[in-house]
């Protein structure tokens, strides 16, 4: 299969329990709960992305023709030096485009192998740190995992029910945008309130990096 990659860059993790890990991101073309057009916004499923993850034309990015090919060009952004190189497959929705192939691909390369998913598709086996970050208004099919991330406020969102989930930790991340200052606070009285949750901040946009 081909797959349709928006940009590979190497940074830091920014979000969740992995935050300060450095690892290489593949972010994947395309969503199912955005088109990623400005104009479609206000009646998208998901209006509050953060992401632009239309077409192919960031750094890195392109249409790969195998699962080889594409694990050799993430394999490529992992610096010489040792440490065990970590990929956070990303996007847009990368379980749109994440396959059996891929990962087998991934770790043949020697990388371990996170995924940045809404939940809305179920992911294959094989993957290392699965995080789901729910998404109101769509069915989360994919009710399992290392970490669940949920940006916060999104009204109707049941949280009481989503810390029962199955994952081994429960995360909330303040929505950015014109209100985050207002959102941060409420994230964080939430954690302080019920402990279960513990608070995500986005590391990279404290840092200025991507
Ligand atoms: C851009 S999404 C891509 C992966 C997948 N589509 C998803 O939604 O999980 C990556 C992460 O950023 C979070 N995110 C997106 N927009 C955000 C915003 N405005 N503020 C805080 N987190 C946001 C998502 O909830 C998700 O955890
Ligand atoms: N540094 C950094 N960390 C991240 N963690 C999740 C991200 C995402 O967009 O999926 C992200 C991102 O875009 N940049
Ligand atoms: S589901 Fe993820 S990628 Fe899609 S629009 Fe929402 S935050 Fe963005
Ligand atoms: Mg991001």
């Amino acid at each position: 299969m081909a797959y349709s990659v928006k940009e590979i860059f190497y940074t830091l993790q920014g979000e969740g329990m992995n935050a300060g890990r450095p690892a290489v991101f593949c972010r994947f073309a395309g969503c199912n709960l955005w088109s990623g057009r400005e104009a479609d916004r206000a009646r998208a499923i998901c209006r509050f992305c953060d992401t632009d993850f239309v077409g192919v034309d960031g750094t890195g990015g392109g249409r790969f023709g195998s699962a080889r090919l594409l694990a050799e060009a993430v394999k490529a952004q992992w610096p010489a030096t040792s440490g065990q190189p970590l990929v956070v497959l990303t996007g847009g929705e990368p379980l749109l485009q994440v396959d059996r192939p891929l990962i087998d691909a991934l770790h043949a390369q020697g990388l371990e192998i996170a995924v940045e998913t809404n939940g809305t598709v179920r992911a294959p086996r094989g993957i290392d740190w699965l995080c789901v970050s729910p998404k109101h208004g769509s069915e989360l099919l994919q009710r399992s995992g290392d970490e669940l991330k949920v940006v916060v406020p999104q009204v109707g969102l049941d949280l009481d029910a989503l810390v029962q989930l199955p994952f081994d930790h429960h995360l909330v991340q303040a929505m950015d945008g014109p209100l985050q200052a207002v959102h941060l606070r409420l994230a964080r009285a939430l954690c302080l309130r019920d402990p279960r949750w513990r608070l995500s901040v986005q590391l990279h946009k404290l840092l200025g990096i991507r």
